[in-house]
């Protein structure tokens, strides 16, 4: 078994629990309410921006010329999905710039983004794409199985077509091939550190969904 199946393996409960999460089950039936998802987009477009950072961060780690246009693009990559969220569902919905400027990170949101931060800054290369991977392949796989039974006419299709897209899971396959080699190099003690980091994140996914499913912010006087 290949090193990024072995991570997708030790997983796989957690992507199980993701994909029945209620937040992605009402996604595909299109049945989620709009307030929710609202909220989700908020949150995802200030993460996108973290992400991209932390891409950046990651492409200046790597030890080949490779991976500093594998990163560099995807950090660009998710600063454009970013403004086509304020461009098409954002627009859509009435969500102003104002409004978006002005609306903070959720607990959930802001510990993703400082894990992401954290780790892209302080790790070793192997470790930073380790954490970076669950970001790209649930996505695509959560994406995939929603595009397989997404309700007629659901009014987030955009959404769901581009985790499903053949060039999104094109650049998924990408990370994982490198993910494999930087393993296959690794010491052991590298490679424990890369499947922390990977569960690290994979269940940072879960949470940012179950958040904005439960409308979740910072309680009392931290509001
Ligand atoms: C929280 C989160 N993780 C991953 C992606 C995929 O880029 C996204 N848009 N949002």
């Amino acid at each position: 078994m290949s090193f990024s199946q072995s991570l997708w393996q030790a997983n796989l409960p957690l992507f199980q629990s993701t994909l029945e999460l209620p937040f992605n089950q009402e996604l595909a039936a299109g049945s989620l309410n709009r307030e929710r998802f609202c909220h989700y987009m908020i949150q995802d477009a200030h993460y996108l921006v973290a992400y991209g950072r932390a891409l950046a961060v990651t492409a200046a780690k790597s030890d080949n010329a490779e991976g500093v246009v594998q990163f560099a693009n995807a950090a660009n990559e998710a600063v454009v999905v970013e403004r086509s969220l304020h461009d098409g569902f954002m627009r859509d919905y009435g969500i102003t710039p104002d409004r978006f400027a002005a609306t903070p990170l959720t607990p959930a949101c802001h510990h993703y983004c400082s894990y992401l931060l954290a780790t892209a800054w302080s790790a070793a290369y192997p470790v930073a794409v380790a954490a970076l991977l669950p970001c790209f392949w649930i996505y695509a796989e959560v994406g995939r199985a929603i595009h397989a039974r997404s309700a007629a006419g659901n009014p987030y299709q955009p959404w769901v077509d581009t985790y499903a897209s053949e060039e999104f899971h094109a650049v998924v396959r990408g990370v994982c091939a490198t993910v494999d080699r930087l393993a296959a190099e690794a010491t052991e003690s590298t490679r424990a550190a890369m499947h922390a980091a990977y569960r690290d994140a994979a269940r940072l996914e879960w949470m940012f969904w179950d958040s904005a499913y439960r409308l979740a912010d910072w309680q009392g006087p931290l509001r």
